[in-house]
């Protein structure tokens, strides 16, 4: 694949947490970007949330010296017809990705490369729904992209060769460090991480330890950088609810079925950072 950033032209589906993330990374890399989402509304503040992660993608020092790419938005999918690579980051919903993943594949040339930034389900589940199967791989870019370099990259089984080259010089331009994984729900990060958020969840609402306590315990005694709750609320407990309910349709693991505590905060719109509020109070909304 040619990597010059002048015509290198990326396709992102989604304009939340993630597509705003991998949209910033682009950019900032030198790529022009089409950013699809499903209205105006959503579409205007998406641009607003990358034009702030872009400033602060450069206070933390994480751009390199590029001139920085060009930002178009669209809610017409036939629009990334002519990207070199589209990376899918809606909603995750097995329904919804396979219904825009099907799309994708009609409308763009053959041999470009489809990347979904799925958490958990299976890249071959959503394979059956491509044209060309092999066209598809499975790249979980990390939360906030831009700053976070490894990616956990997932060759479905049919994943071709060529797209794994693909992968490879995208993540090369983009500065980003990949390890493979074989094909699996939740893959490796997220069948280890969702279940500790769940099980963290769980011991808030059987009134073991608040929050604060569980992140402290296993910030300070563990050395994780940002405790389970403080990260679910980076995450959002929405996308985590779908994630392990993907999880947990899969593999019956009683770890993935999602807490009581998560599936009330959901109903509640106390959603994370994205709302304001969560396992803690921002006060206001945090993009
Ligand atoms: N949030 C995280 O930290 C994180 C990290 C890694 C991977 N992921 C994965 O990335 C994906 C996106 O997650 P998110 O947290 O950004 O979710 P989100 O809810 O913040 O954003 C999803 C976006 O997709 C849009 N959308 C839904 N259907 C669409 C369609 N048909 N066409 C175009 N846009 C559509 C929604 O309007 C929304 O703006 C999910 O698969 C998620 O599991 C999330």
């Amino acid at each position: 694949m040619e990597t010059d950033q002048a015509d290198y032209r990326i396709a992102v589906l989604g304009g939340g947490v993630m597509g705003t993330n991998i949209a910033t990374l682009a950019l900032g890399h030198g790529a022009s970007v089409v950013l699809v989402d499903l209205d105006d509304a959503l579409l205007a503040g998406a641009r607003t949330t990358i034009r702030q992660k872009l400033r602060h993608a450069r206070l933390m020092g994480a751009l390199p010296d590029r001139p920085q790419g060009e930002l178009t938005t669209t809610t017409a999918l036939p629009d990334v017809a002519d990207a070199a690579v589209v990376i899918e980051a809606v909603t995750e919903v097995p329904e919804t990705k396979t219904k825009v993943l099907a799309e994708v594949s009609g409308t763009v040339r053959p041999g470009t490369t489809v990347i979904s930034n799925t958490s958990c389900i299976p890249i071959d589940e959503m394979a059956e729904a491509m044209a060309r199967p092999d066209e598809l791989v499975g790249v979980h870019f990390m939360n906030p992209a831009y700053l976070i370099t490894m990616v956990e990259i997932i060759r479905g089984p049919r994943t071709g060769d060529r797209t794994m080259e693909s992968v490879r010089a995208l993540l090369a331009f983009l500065g980003r460090d990949g390890l493979v994984v074989n094909d699996a729900p939740g893959f490796v990060i997220n069948r280890v991480l969702h279940p500790l958020i769940n099980s963290a969840a769980r011991l808030v609402e059987e009134g073991v330890a608040s929050a604060e306590t569980v992140d402290g315990l296993l910030e300070g005694c563990l050395g994780h950088a940002t405790g389970p709750l403080r990260t679910a609320d980076l995450i959002g407990i929405d996308n985590l609810v779908d994630s392990l309910n993907v999880l947990y349709a899969r593999t019956g693991e009683e770890s993935c079925r999602p807490s009581a505590l998560m599936l009330r905060k959901v109903r509640d719109g106390d959603l994370g950072r994205k709302t304001g509020r969560g396992f803690y109070d921002y006060g206001s909304v945090i993009s």
